[in-house]
C-alpha cells in the first residue's frame, strides 16, 4: 500500500456503486493519474458509531492492509485510505463487472465450464488469504465482484478473523489435510450470512478456515442450481437444513429451460465439502487434487486468473471427466457479456431470481434462538440458560435421515453442552424427490390459489345471483394449460419453474450417472414412488392450473381509470435532469386533477396485465351484465420506452393505493385502486372473479412483465449465440476509461454505452431494460421518504426498493433485486402519499437517502459526491457530427449484444438527434412538459 498521503480532494468522485450497511461506494477517478478508476468506498463516522459499526471497519481495514501487501489477482486491493471530519475513504479496486451473483442470475446457473473456472478461482484465491491467517467468514456470490475481463475478486473483509499464528503455522492453515478450527473470541462471534454459515459456528460457536470452504462448497452448489444448498423460509429453517444436511440436487437449468446433468464429479466435490464433521470436510489442499479438477494445472497462475470472457474454449475450461462430450455447453460469447463490463448492466432478470440472503446481524439473534429453541449452549455467547445436555435435532421423519453424531471439536468447555456428543440427524442422502417444489411455493400456491384474498373475499358478494349468467369475458380454461412459470422474480429452484416435473425425476441426469467413476456414488437416489407429500403438491398444481382463467395474464383486478390528456410542449430537455423535473410534472399534474381523481368514479374497470407486456382494460359492469363480450382497449405495452411508472400509496379516504402511467405525446393514466368497502358496495356480480394475482402489487407485476420479456431477448440471444474462435477474436467493447473519453452527455459519470443502431432497431431488440433505483436505504427512515420514478428513457427510471440491502443508486449496475420485485416486492408504495386534502405535496421523488455526509469535505469534493450521489444534471458538451460518427463507430457493438437501458438511450439520442445532440434528447414529452411547467413557475 502506498504510504502517500491522499485526500478525497485527489479524486474525482463518479456515480454511486452501491451501498453496504454502513457504506456508500463511488466509482472515482484519480486526479494525479486520471487513467485510474478507483472504486472508494465512503464511510460516515457518524453512521458507523451510531450503528456500532466501528468494529467492523476496523476489522475491513486492517485485513485488507495486510492482504494488500502482496498482490493477489483475486482480492480487491485497497490502495488507500484516508479520512476527513465527516467520512473514511477506502480506495479499492474498481470491479467494472459487479457482483458474481448478479451474473449468476442473469444466467441462472453457470455450466460445467463456468462453475470449474470460478471455483478454481476461488480455491486459488481462498487459499492465498487463508496463508495469511485469515478467515473471511462471509463468503458469498455477493461478495465476489468481477473485473472487466471477469476475473473474481474477493471482498467484503467486514467479517473476516485473523487466526492467532500460535495456533498453527503457514503449513497446516491451508496447505495440510486438516482444517484449523479457531475458538478465539473474535472467530466465534456470530458473523456471516444465513444460507453460507456453516455447521460449526452454528453448533459450536466456532470456525475456521475449514468454515469458510463450506462456504465454497455452498458456491459451488449454487454455481450449479442457482441457489444456495440451505434456504429455508426463515432464518431458522435454513439452520435447520444446513445442520441436517439437507439440500436437494437437480439438474443444471438455464434460464432458457433447458437442463444439463450436472457432473457428477461436481456433485462429489459438493459432497465432501458440505460435510458437518470438520475432520472430514476436504481441506483446500485435498479440493485442488479432486477429479473435478483434474485438468488444472494449480501452478499455471497465469492460466488460473483469465478472466472468464478472456478464456478461449478448450484451455482452461477442458472438458471434464465425467461430462459426456455431447452435453450442451452454453458458453456465452465474449462480447455477450461485454454487457456487464459496463455502467450500463441493468437487465433485472437475476436479483429478481433470489430470495435475498438473510445477513446474520451483529446481534446475532437468529442463531441465539435457534440454538435455545434446540437447547444447544451457545457457550460464551449464550446470553441464555444453558441446557445441561445438548438434545437431539429433531428433523422431520424421513426414509432418508440417517444418524450421525456430531462430536464436540472444541477443547474450551465453556458450557456443561460442549462436552457432550450431539446426536444430530443428518440427512446424507439426497432426498427422493430431488426435483421437489420448495415449501415455499407450495405455501405460495396454496395460499394465493385456493384462499381467497381479503379483497377477493370483498368482492365475493354474500349471495350470489344464481342465474348470473357465466363470465363473458373469462376465457375458458384451456385444456391443459401450462402450469404458471415460476414469476422470474423467484429463485430458479429446478422445480419451481416447472411443476409438472415434480414428482419426476430428472432423467437427464440417469445416464450420466452411469458415466460416474463407480467410487463416486451416484447423485441420484433410486427412483421411488412420489412420496405424499409430492403427490399432494401434484393434487395441488393440477387445481392451480385446473384455477387458472388465462395463463398468458399475469394481473387483472379491478381498478378506476383516469386519463388525463396533456400536451408535451417545449423545449427538450437532457434525460439526466428528466427525473427530478418529471417529479414535479406529476405532482403538479395530480394538484391540478385532484378535484376528478378524489371524486369516485362510476365504473371499475377490469385492467389486464399480460404476461406479453400489453395492458389493457374492458368495462367491468357492461361487460358483466349485457354479456356483450370481451372488449379489450389496449392502454399501452410494458416494455414500451416511452411508459412510465409511478407508485405512491393516495390514502386518501376510501382510496387504497394509487398508480400512475404515462404515456408521452398522449394521456396520463391514473389508476386509482378500489377499496375494499368501494368493492363490497359494487353492485354489480364479479364473483366469477376474473381477478387474477390481486394480491400483488400492480408495479410488481409491471416490473415482472418487463422483467419476462427481458430474460426472453436474452435468451433468445444466448441460444442464438456459439462460442467460437471467431467470435473471441471480434472487436471487444472499449473499456470504460476509454469510453470516457469520448462519452458525450456524461452526467454522474455515467457513460454512454456503445450501441448498434441497425441491430437493435432493425432486429427489434427491446432495448428498454428496468431503472434504477431512485432512493432507497436499508434503514426504513429512508426508504420511507422514498419514491421510485420508473422511466426508461430516463436512463431506465428509477425504482425503489426497499427490501434491498444494497442499492446502487445511479449506477445501472444497481438493478434491485428481481426477487424483491416479486416476493417482497412492493417497492415504494405506502411510503409516498400526495396528500391531495391538504394540498400539500410531498416530493414524489425524494433525495437518495443514506449518503454520508460530506459536509466537512471541501465544497468541490462535496458537490462531486452529491452530484454523483443525487443525479444532479452536468451540462453535455455538443457533439459535432464527425464527433458524434466517431462516437457511434467506437461504441457500435456486435449485433449478438444485450441492449440494456442506458444503451438503448445513446442509441436513441444518437439516432434521433445527429446535428443536435445536446438539445435533441430522447424524452421529449413529459420533460418538454414540465419545462413550460417550470416556466410558468418562474412566471408565478
Ligand atoms: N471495488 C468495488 N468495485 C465495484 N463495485 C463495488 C466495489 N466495492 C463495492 N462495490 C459495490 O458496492 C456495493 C456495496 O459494497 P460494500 O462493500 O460497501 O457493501 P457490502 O460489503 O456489500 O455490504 P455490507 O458490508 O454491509 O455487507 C457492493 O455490493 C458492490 O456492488
Amino acid at each position: 500500500m502506498t504510504s502517500r498521503k491522499r485526500s478525497p480532494h485527489d479524486f474525482i468522485f463518479k456515480e454511486e456503486l452501491g451501498h453496504g450497511s454502513y457504506s456508500t461506494v463511488f466509482k472515482a477517478i484519480d486526479k494525479r493519474s486520471p487513467n485510474k478508476i478507483y472504486a472508494i468506498k465512503v464511510c460516515s463516522k457518524k453512521h458507523i458509531i451510531k450503528e456500532a459499526k466501528v468494529k467492523y471497519v476496523t476489522i475491513e481495514k486492517n485485513t485488507m492492509n495486510l492482504l494488500a501487501q502482496k498482490n493477489h489477482p483475486g482480492i480487491i486491493k485497497l490502495y488507500y485510505t484516508f479520512h476527513d471530519e465527516e467520512n473514511l475513504y477506502f480506495v479499492l479496486d474498481f470491479a467494472p463487472g459487479g457482483e458474481l451473483l448478479c451474473l449468476l442470475h442473469r444466467m441462472g446457473t453457470f455450466n460445467e465450464l463456468w462453475t470449474r473456472h470460478f471455483t478454481v478461482q476461488l480455491v486459488d484465491a481462498l487459499e492465498f488469504i487463508h496463508s495469511h491467517g485469515i478467515i473471511h467468514r462471509d463468503l458469498k456470490p455477493e461478495n465476489v465482484l468481477l473485473d472487466k475481463d471477469g476475473r473474481l475478486m474477493i471482498t467484503d473483509f467486514g467479517a473476516a478473523s485473523t487466526i492467532d499464528s500460535s495456533l498453527s503455522d503457514n503449513s497446516t492453515r491451508c496447505n495440510s489435510d486438516s482444517n484449523s478450527i479457531n475458538d478465539n473470541q473474535s472467530c466465534a462471534s456470530f458473523v456471516g450470512t444465513a444460507e453460507y454459515v456453516s455447521p460449526e459456528l452454528l453448533l459450536y460457536n466456532q470456525c475456521g478456515y475449514c468454515s469458510d470452504i463450506w462456504a465454497l462448497g455452498c458456491m459451488i452448489y449454487q454455481f450449479l442450481q442457482g441457489q444456495p444448498p440451505f434456504r429455508g423460509e426463515n432464518e431458522l429453517k435454513t439452520f435447520e437444513k444446513i445442520v441436517a444436511l439437507d439440500y436437494p440436487w437437480g439438474p443444471n437449468k438455464r434460464l432458457n429451460n433447458t437442463t444439463s446433468p450436472v457432473n457428477p464429479l461436481a456433485i462429489n466435490l459438493v459432497r465432501k465439502i458440505l460435510v458437518i464433521e470438520i475432520n472430514e470436510r476436504i481441506p483446500l489442499a485435498m479440493i485442488k487434487k479432486h477429479p473435478y479438477f483434474a485438468k488444472i494445472d494449480w501452478n499455471d497462475k497465469v492460466k488460473i486468473w483469465r478472466g472468464i470472457w478472456q478464456n478461449p474454449q478448450g484451455q482452461l475450461l477442458q472438458q471434464s471427466p465425467g461430462v459426456p462430450s455431447s452435453s450442451p455447453q452454453h458458453v456465452l460469447p465474449i462480447r455477450q457479456l461485454h454487457v456487464i463490463d459496463t455502467p450500463a448492466r441493468n437487465i433485472q432478470i437475476t436479483k429478481q431470481k433470489r430470495k435475498k440472503p438473510t445477513k446474520i446481524s451483529s446481534t446475532t439473534s437468529s442463531i441465539v434462538v435457534w440454538r435455545k429453541r434446540l437447547g444447544i449452549s451457545t457457550g460464551k455467547d449464550d446470553l441464555g440458560t444453558v441446557p445441561s445436555t445438548a438434545p437431539a435435532i429433531i428433523v422431520p421423519n424421513d426414509s432418508n435421515i440417517s444418524t450421525a453424531t456430531v462430536t464436540h471439536l472444541s477443547s474450551n468447555s465453556a458450557s456443561p453442552a460442549s462436552s457432550q456428543p450431539i446426536q444430530v440427524q443428518t440427512k446424507r442422502t439426497q432426498p427422493t424427490t430431488p426435483n421437489r417444489i420448495p415449501p415455499k411455493v407450495l405455501v405460495n400456491s396454496a395460499n394465493i390459489r385456493n384462499k381467497p384474498t381479503p379483497r377477493q373475499k370483498a368482492i365475493v358478494p354474500t349471495s350470489p345471483a344464481p342465474s348470473a349468467p357465466p363470465a363473458p369475458s373469462a376465457p375458458p380454461a384451456p385444456p391443459a394449460p401450462p402450469a404458471p412459470p415460476a414469476p422470474p422474480a423467484h429463485p430458479a429452484p429446478p422445480a419451481a419453474s416447472a411443476p409438472s416435473t415434480l414428482s419426476a425425476p430428472p432423467a437427464t441426469l440417469a445416464p450420466l450417472a452411469a458415466l460416474a467413476p463407480s467410487s463416486i456414488q451416484s447423485p441420484l437416489p433410486a427412483p421411488s414412488a412420489p412420496s405424499t407429500k409430492a403427490k399432494q403438491l401434484d393434487v395441488v398444481t393440477t387445481l392451480d392450473v385446473k384455477n387458472m382463467i388465462d395463463p398468458s395474464i399475469l394481473k387483472q383486478d379491478y381498478v378506476f381509470i383516469y386519463g388525463i390528456p396533456y400536451e408535451a410542449e417545449g423545449p427538450a430537455m437532457s434525460l439526466n435532469s428528466y427525473n427530478e423535473i418529471d417529479n414535479d410534472l406529476i405532482t403538479s399534474l395530480v394538484t391540478k386533477h385532484k378535484e376528478e381523481l378524489k371524486s369516485p368514479r362510476m365504473f371499475l374497470q377490469l385492467l389486464t396485465l399480460k404476461k406479453n407486456g400489453m395492458l389493457s382494460y374492458r368495462n367491468a359492469v357492461l361487460e358483466d351484465r349485457d354479456n356483450q363480450g370481451i372488449i379489450d382497449h389496449q392502454m399501452a405495452n410494458i416494455e414500451d420506452t416511452d411508459l412510465s411508472m409511478y407508485d405512491f400509496e393516495f390514502n386518501e379516504l376510501s382510496r387504497k393505493g394509487f398508480l400512475i402511467l404515462e404515456k408521452y405525446k398522449n394521456k396520463l393514466w391514473f389508476i386509482s385502486l378500489p377499496s375494499y368497502s368501494i368493492l363490497s358496495k359494487i353492485p354489480f356480480n364479479v364473483e366469477k372473479s376474473l381477478a387474477i394475482n390481486n394480491n400483488e402489487n400492480w408495479v410488481d407485476c409491471f416490473f415482472r412483465a418487463r422483467q419476462l420479456l427481458e430474460e426472453k431477448q436474452i435468451l433468445d440471444k444466448i441460444s442464438n449465440v456459439s462460442f467460437d474462435s471467431k467470435a473471441s477474436n471480434e472487436t471487444v467493447s472499449p473499456s470504460p476509461t476509454s469510453k470516457k473519453d469520448h462519452t458525450p452527455s456524461v452526467s454522474n459519470g455515467v457513460t454512454p454505452p456503445a450501441y448498434n443502431a441497425k441491430y437493435g432497431r432493425q432486429n427489434n431488440v427491446k432495448q428498454e431494460t428496468f431503472s434504477r433505483i431512485a432512493t432507497t436505504g436499508k434503514d426504513k427512515s429512508s426508504v420511507n421518504s422514498a419514491f421510485a420514478v420508473v422511466h426508461p428513457k430516463v436512463l431506465s427510471g428509477n425504482i425503489t426498493n426497499r427490501t434491498t440491502r444494497k442499492t446502487n443508486v445511479g449506477s445501472p449496475n444497481s438493478a434491485p433485486s428481481a426477487n424483491t420485485y416479486s416476493n417482497n416486492i412492493m417497492p415504494i408504495s405506502g411510503n409516498r402519499s400526495t396528500n391531495l386534502t391538504n394540498n400539500k405535496h410531498t416530493p414524489l421523488l425524494s433525495k437518495r437517502q443514506n449518503l454520508p455526509t460530506h459536509s466537512s469535505s471541501s465544497p468541490t469534493v462535496r458537490s462531486q459526491i452529491k452530484s454523483a450521489g443525487q443525479r444532479q444534471p452536468t451540462p453535455s458538451p455538443p457533439l459535432s457530427p464527425m464527433e458524434f460518427s466517431a462516437v457511434k463507430e467506437k461504441y457500435s457493438v456486435p449485433s449478438n449484444m444485450v441492449i440494456s437501458s442506458s444503451r438503448y438511450e445513446v442509441l436513441h439520442t444518437l439516432n434521433n438527434s445527429q446535428t443536435n445532440f445536446d438539445r435533441e434528447i430522447a424524452s421529449r414529452g413529459a420533460s418538454a412538459a414540465f419545462k413550460s411547467l417550470q416556466k410558468n413557475k418562474k412566471k408565478k
